[in-house]
Parts: structure tokens; C-alpha cells; sequence
């Protein structure tokens, strides 16, 4: 594991926004595995810039985003597709037909999960898989628990993350109480895993997670076992590291 710290904001976006751009030359097919959260919108908005500086092109690659809230209705701001369509997708070449972010609003929620881990099969694996982490340990919305879950499923948020999450929408009863999520399975069979750290506040579980006990109680702790992952901070987050 290759743990970078940066102290200043510009160096943690040009690094992240270098790597993804680096496997875009090598592979412009390359599928990537993208998250929403704060930590990666200064990496988006420099691949934009470099984007329409033509110094990169998304117009081959394909995208799966980690994870959606269920029951937001269509065009939500706060969803997770109104997110990468405002911070990334509508600003870059990208085909919007080859944007994957799991249907919140499925008929029948079980079969959009299959569905999507149908499409990761069959597309993936994943070339590079960009994770934040929650303050409870959980990527993507894989919560601590006694066990965890492979594949792509719908989860129960815990209270934690919805107060987290709560700054975004006008009460804490507008959150949403489930989500669908990839899976640890999924997400630990990409080929490189970028975890994306900002915020003093992540500092105790950053620790946790890249030092600490491999366990369901910290689902970021697996990554520990993954071949090939790089994790960039910022001060506040490595400041246990
Ligand atoms: O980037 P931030 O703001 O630290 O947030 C990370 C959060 O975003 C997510 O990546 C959203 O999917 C969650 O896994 C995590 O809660």
C-alpha cells in the first residue's frame, strides 16, 4: 500500500487527477470505478480542466459509480447521478451511455443489484477503483458489521452516516434510509484501488483502517489485503498516519 500525504490541496488533486489520467493514455478503455463525497471533487474538476485542454479524453473509457441512495426521486440534486453528472460527466467527452450509477429507483431493487454486478462482470474488472471512507470505516455503503456482503445489495444506512450525510439535505428526516452499494467483492476485484482522504475528522479511522485489524467492524480495513492501492491524504486525515 503507498500512503501519500499532501499539505497542499492543489498537490492531492494533481496526483489523483495524474494517476487517472496516466491510465487513460496507457488504456483509453480503462473502466473506472468512481465515488461521490467531497474528497474527489478538486480531482474531477482538474480532469476537466484537462480535459478541455485536450491534454486527456474520456470519449473510449466507461464508468461505475460505488453506490446510489434509494427512493430519490429522479433528478434529486443530492443524489449520486445528479453529482457525477454536475461534477464530472456533463463537463468531459465521456459517452453518458457508458456512466453506470446503480437506479435508486428500481421497481424491484434485488434485480437492479443483479443487474449491475451483471454489467460489472461482463465490462469489468474494474482498472481503477476511486474510494472515499465513511467516519464508521464503511466504502461505498458497506457498513460495519458482523459480516459483509460480496456482491452488489441494498443496505440499511446506519445513523451515523446519515447524520454525516445530513449537511447536504434540509433535515435529518430527508435522508434517505437505504442505499444500493457495490460490495467489498466487488469493489476488492479492481485492479488498483485510489482511497481519497480529506478532513482532521477522518483521522482516527483513516488510522484504523490502514493500520489497524482486518474486520467487518471496519470495512476499510480490507483494503490492507488488496495488491495494489494508493491512498492519498490530506494533512488532517494523515495526521495519525
Ligand atoms: O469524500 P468524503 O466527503 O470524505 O466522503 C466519503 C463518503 O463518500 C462516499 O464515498 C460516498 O459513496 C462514502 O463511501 C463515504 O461516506
Amino acid at each position: 500500500m503507498n500512503i501519500y500525504t499532501f499539505q497542499h490541496e492543489a498537490d492531492f488533486n494533481a496526483t489523483g487527477a495524474g494517476l487517472i489520467a496516466s491510465l487513460l493514455h496507457t488504456k483509453p478503455r480503462a473502466v473506472l470505478g468512481l465515488a461521490t463525497g467531497s474528497s474527489p471533487i478538486g480531482i474531477y474538476q482538474r480532469l476537466i480542466e484537462m480535459n478541455q485542454k485536450g491534454l486527456v479524453s474520456f470519449a473510449k473509457a466507461s464508468s461505475y459509480n460505488l453506490d446510489e441512495y434509494v427512493g430519490l426521486p429522479e433528478g434529486h440534486p443530492e443524489s449520486y447521478r445528479s453529482f457525477m453528472n454536475e461534477k464530472l460527466f456533463n463537463h468531459i467527452d465521456i459517452k453518458i451511455e457508458n456512466t453506470h450509477v446503480p437506479d435508486g429507483n428500481a421497481a424491484d431493487l434485488e434485480a437492479e443489484c443483479q443487474k449491475y454486478d451483471a454489467m460489472l462482470e461482463a465490462n469489468g474488472p474494474v482498472d481503477l477503483q476511486i474510494l472515499g471512507i465513511g467516519h464508521n470505516g464503511h466504502i461505498g455503503f458497506n457498513e460495519p458489521d458482523e459480516s459483509l456482503i460480496g456482491g452488489t445489495h441494498v443496505v440499511k444506512l446506519q445513523e451515523k452516516t446519515r447524520t454525516a450525510n445530513a449537511r447536504f439535505f434540509p433535515s435529518l428526516d430527508d435522508v434517505p434510509t437505504q442505499a444500493i452499494t457495490m460490495g467489498v467483492g466487488s469493489i476488492l476485484k479492481a485492479k488498483q484501488i485510489m482511497l481519497l482522504v480529506r478532513g482532521e475528522d477522518k483521522a482516527e479511522i483513516v488510522k484504523r483502517a490502514l493500520t489497524g485489524p482486518i474486520t467487518s467492524q471496519c470495512p476499510a480495513s480490507l483494503l490492507q489485503c488488496h495488491p495494489n492501492v494508493v491512498v492519498l491524504l490530506d494533512q488532517g486525515a494523515g495526521r495519525l498516519i
